[in-house]
């Protein structure tokens, strides 16, 4: 009889840049952006993502010690995950807060949020010095790419160890079963040529509890996904109800 060793399910890193937009509102330390992190890590997340972005309307630089000794003291089989777009000041944001991961994101700061992958066509030579002064530091580093298997050798020609596909337009067919099948599809053969091609494969931007499974059915070796704005939205909905007996008992009631 032949066994088949069982195959580990994503990792899940748990986005705060959604909660670090809430707490940004006000003068206020609440939502906490690490006690929130606690939280997720002790759930059971096995790691924690932010997208520091130049002018700190979502995670602010000081925000990243704090969950650099998060996980240092509490969880330290969790991993920290930076992303952003590398100019010299995230390169050195990152080496000062040694992430496990660094994702490498084309985004530039006038952008609402992430986009678009990389143009490894036009960007593989800006993008294979960085890569090699990261992983000289010691960090795992992943290229941020769309859904196309033809960047795939251009990707891993810059000696990254991964790619993070972009799953945006997969997350915004929501209520479009046909566009969405042809979009996980475009996903699964870029993954197929992306471990072909030896490179590990993460996935992340609008993942939802509903279309996770498809996904990671279509990509059984799916590495890691990053997860915020749709968790957030889940963690509100489910958690409003009790919040509210809470202010409910809080009023006399
Ligand atoms: C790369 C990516 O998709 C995420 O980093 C995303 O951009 C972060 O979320 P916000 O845009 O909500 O900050
Ligand atoms: N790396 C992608 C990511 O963190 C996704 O964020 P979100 O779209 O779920 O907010």
């Amino acid at each position: 009889m032949i066994f088949e060793a069982a195959r580990m399910p994503a990792k899940l890193s748990v986005n705060l840049n959604a909660i670090a937009m809430l707490r940004n509102r006000r003068d206020l330390p609440w939502p906490s952006v690490t006690g929130l992190g606690r939280i997720a890590l002790a759930a059971g997340a096995h790691g924690l993502t932010v997208h520091p972005r130049p002018d700190e309307r979502h995670t602010r630089h000081s925000d990243l010690p704090e969950i650099r000794s998060l996980i240092d003291d509490e969880f330290p089989r969790a991993e920290f995950n930076i992303e952003g777009y590398p100019t010299e000041d995230f390169l050195l944001l990152v080496e000062k807060h040694q992430p496990e991961q660094v994702t490498l994101v084309p985004d530039d700061p006038t952008q609402a949020t992430s986009d678009h992958g990389w143009n490894f066509a036009t960007q593989a030579a800006f993008l294979t010095p960085i890569v090699k002064r990261l992983k000289k530091g010691g960090f795992r580093v992943s290229l941020f790419s769309d859904p196309d298997p033809d960047c795939v050798a251009a990707a891993r020609d810059t000696g990254a160890d991964r790619i993070e596909l972009y799953t945006g337009p997969y997350g915004s067919y929501h209520s479009d079963s046909a566009k969405a099948a042809k979009e996980l599809e475009r996903l699964g053969k870029t993954a197929d040529a992306a471990l072909a091609a030896g490179l590990q494969v993460n996935a992340g931007h609008d993942l939802v509890v509903s279309n996770l499974p498809a996904l990671a059915k279509r990509i059984p070796a799916l590495a890691e996904v990053s997860i915020g704005h749709g968790l957030t939205a889940d963690a509100l909905e489910y958690g409003m109800a009790r919040t509210v007996g809470r202010f409910l008992k809080a009023c006399g009631w």
